[in-house]
């Protein structure tokens, strides 16, 4: 086992995926512990990664030597994931447990990231960790993978299972509505699909907060190692969701609620993703700012 740096020394902190839309948070958030190691598939920040390649995997490690990994690396495109099965796998699963099974040799933590996509959505209650998954699509199919993997590799790793992750960069939601807002007069909204926005800025927060305890050496993840359930408090469907971004935005646009059904995409979506933040807000002492506050806040700062 390696021995970790302490917060003085400035650990070092492979973050993989730095270029994502919460790998892009992290990057600076994380930046308060130690040195970040932004690895990216392009380099433009730091070292490049391929999760595909798992040569390339284990001389990053090696090379880094990490005292902790942060992975926001992951193949995202839900409806593309349909036909790209076997690539969503490698990525999403087969290089989690690659990278855990790295990790769990030297002794070193991970944070990594999963979905409320894993979950088929018949619940009528907020989802505990404990409930059992049922993704409806290859994307979260791949993902719950990659949380078996990650967790049976022996690593000392956290999950955290996010949903609807928005921010003011990278490919979400609320960026979509405030282009196709610009652009058209009329936009029509699924209406019964619920689940909880999460800013990817208050993620990151949340992330550090948790890593900086575990770096010094406050958390023993022997113990609380797992699973968590990590989202922005509260819940709304698409529709509301993008009520509230035209509001908080003072734009004009006319959105009609519509069903699932009439919005026909590849991936089947469930229909309730509401996550139970409980053992999260238990465990670490912290809690998710409601959405409409944290959706507030990002777009003070985007306009
Ligand atoms: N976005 C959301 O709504 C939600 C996200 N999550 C999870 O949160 C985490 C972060 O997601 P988010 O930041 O939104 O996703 P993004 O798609 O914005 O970022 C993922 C990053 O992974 C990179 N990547 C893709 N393939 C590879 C590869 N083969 N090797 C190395 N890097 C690769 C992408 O690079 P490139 O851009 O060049 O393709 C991208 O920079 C993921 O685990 C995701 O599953 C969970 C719930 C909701
Ligand atoms: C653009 C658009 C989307 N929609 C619907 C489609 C879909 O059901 C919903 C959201 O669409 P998106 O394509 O933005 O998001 P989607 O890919 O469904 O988002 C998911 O991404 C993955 C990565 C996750 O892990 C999930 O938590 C979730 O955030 O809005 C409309 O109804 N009207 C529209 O004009």
């Amino acid at each position: 086992m390696t021995t970790t740096r302490t917060i003085a020394e400035r650990p070092r902190i492979l973050l993989i995926g730095a270029n994502g839309q919460v790998g892009w948070e992290l990057r600076r958030t994380l930046a308060t512990l130690g040195d970040v190691i932004p690895a990216s598939l392009e380099g433009e920040y730091g070292p490049t990664i391929d999760l595909m390649d798992s040569a390339a995997m284990a001389r990053l490690v090696e090379d880094s030597a990490p005292d902790a990994v942060v992975n926001a690396a992951a193949y995202t495109a839900v409806d593309k994931a349909e036909t790209d099965r076997d690539i969503a796998r490698r990525i999403n699963a087969d290089a989690v447990g690659e990278l855990g099974a790295l990790l769990a040799g030297r002794g070193t933590p991970i944070i990594h990231y999963s979905t409320d996509f894993v979950f088929s959505g018949n619940l009528d209650r907020p989802y505990r960790e404990d409930d059992v998954p049922g993704p409806l699509n290859v994307y979260g199919e791949t993902k719950l993978g990659g949380e078996q993997a990650l967790l049976s590799s022996g690593a000392r790793a956290l999950i955290f299972r996010t949903s609807w992750v928005y921010g003011i960069r990278g490919a979400n939601f609320l960026l979509t509505m405030l282009r196709l807002l610009k652009e058209r007069d009329e936009l029509r909204i699924v209406d019964d699909q619920i689940g909880s926005p999460t800013w990817s800025r208050m993620l990151a927060s949340a992330t550090a907060l948790v890593l900086y305890r575990v770096l010094r050496g406050e958390l023993d993840l022997e113990k609380v190692g797992g699973l968590y359930h990590l989202t922005g408090s509260g819940q709304v469907s698409w529709y509301g969701f993008a009520s509230a971004i035209l509001e908080n935005a003072g734009l004009e646009a006319n959105l009609i609620p519509i069903p699932s059904s009439e919005y026909p995409a590849p991936a089947r979506r469930p229909l309730y993703s509401v996550l139970d933040n409980s053992l999260f807000q238990e465990t670490f002492g912290l809690s998710m700012p409601d959405w409409r506050l944290s959706l507030k806040q990002c777009l003070d700062e985007k306009t």
